[in-house]
């Protein structure tokens, strides 16, 4: 891709070691180190510090710092890492590169607040982002992006255009469907709509488009999962024995369409003591870890049980792209383990055809 006597800017620099270090690089995101065919330059700066430029073929913006520190350590010299996002096209979905379902096996375990959280922090990695509001039984997005009373509109009366929440591109099946109307939808009907939402938003170009499922696993969720050309689905689950039970059938279900499910994230996981700072596992521990473990899929967070993720959310506000919050690292660390599995899964996920009758 890039010739190495192009990446130097000046001949003292010693390219070796600076290659070796980003390949000796590990985190949950990247797994296997920076490849070299991912460095685009190397500059040996007059003060003796190195700037690596680098392009990133998914969002991990902000895991940076950490990538220069280790280099730093490895060479023995300062150094500063300019990445630029290049999530390479799939060519699944028209502009958009990944589509990603979030999910859960019951109502209530806090996936839309998961979801918009998750967009923010691709967005804050880097990404561009859309979020897609298909939970027919109760859309919230409009509520979580501050976007309640919003008109959709039209400029061509063709498509529709996205509404705008601080950079991230949002739709609701919220703004075309009374929600009473939830009760009487059959699978088909859920997916056409999605499916419209889907084809007829003027998304523009997305590298990862958020879509907030109707909670459950039945044949509305199975109909919509298997329509939608997704790169993969993280479900949403909470500690409870229960919840863990109900998240199985929904790995089971995207296995059944054959969409890849890319992690597990466990909400109100724990809460942290406000007079000893401990976390504190009300629910249980571990119930996802062995959930994932059994089923070979990534945990992607653990996220504490927290005022702050409802107030934030009640506000309309994402707690998942605010940089001073504690909270949104974990959010972020997740959005970047997330958009590196779509990265290095590069599986084959095509729909398989499975029929659905009404009786
Ligand atoms: N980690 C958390 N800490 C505190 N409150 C949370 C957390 N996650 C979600 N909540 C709160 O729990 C409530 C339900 O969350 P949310 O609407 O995201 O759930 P849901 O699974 O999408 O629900 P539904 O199944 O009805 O669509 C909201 O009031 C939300 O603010």
């Amino acid at each position: 891709m890039f010739g190495l006597s192009k990446l130097f800017s000046r001949k003292s620099v010693h390219k070796q070691p600076i290659i070796t270090a980003l390949s000796l690089y590990r985190s949950a995101a990247f797994p296997i180190g920076i490849d070299e065919k991912l460095i685009a330059s190397i500059t040996d700066n007059v003060d003796k510090s190195i700037t690596i430029a680098i392009t990133l073929p998914f969002a991990a913006s902000t895991e940076m710092g950490e990538l220069e520190s280790f280099v730093a350590e490895q060479i023995k010299r300062p150094v500063t890492i300019v990445a630029t996002i290049n999530v390479p096209a799939t060519n699944k979905f028209k502009k958009i590169k990944h589509i990603v379902l979030i999910a859960s096996g019951k109502g209530g375990v806090g996936k839309s607040t998961t979801a918009v959280n998750l967009a923010g922090a691709l967005q804050q990695e880097g990404a561009k982002v859309g979020i897609l509001d298909a939970d027919i039984y109760g859309p919230s997005i409009p509520m979580l992006l501050g976007l309640v009373g919003a008109e959709p509109k039209s400029a061509d009366n063709k498509q529709l255009l996205p509404f705008d929440a601080n950079g991230i591109k949002a739709q609701s099946i919220g703004f075309l469907v009374p929600s009473d109307d939830a009760t009487v939808w059959r699978g088909p009907m859920a997916s056409n709509a999605l499916n419209q939402l889907l084809t007829e938003t003027d998304w523009g170009e997305l590298d990862y488009l958020v879509v907030d499922m109707p909670p459950g696993t039945g044949d509305i969720q199975l109909t919509m999962s298997q329509k939608v050309p997704a790169s993969g689905a993280v479900i949403v689950t909470t500690p409870q024995d229960l919840a863990l039970a109900d998240a199985q059938k929904g790995i089971a279900m995207f296995n059944k369409v054959n969409v890849p499910v890319v992690g597990l994230i466990e909400n109100m996981s724990h809460f942290i003591c406000g007079h000893c700072g401990e976390p504190n596992y009300v629910f249980g521990k571990d119930g996802a870890i062995t959930l994932a473990t059994r089923y070979g899929v990534p945990v992607l967070a653990n996220i504490p049980l927290a005022t702050d993720i409802r107030e934030y959310s009640e506000q309309g506000q994402l707690i998942g792209k605010d940089n001073n919050s504690a909270i949104s690292l974990i959010y972020q660390a997740a959005a970047r383990v997330l958009a590196s599995s779509l990265y290095y899964q590069q599986a084959d996920h095509s729909s398989v055809e499975i029929v659905i009758t009404d009786d």
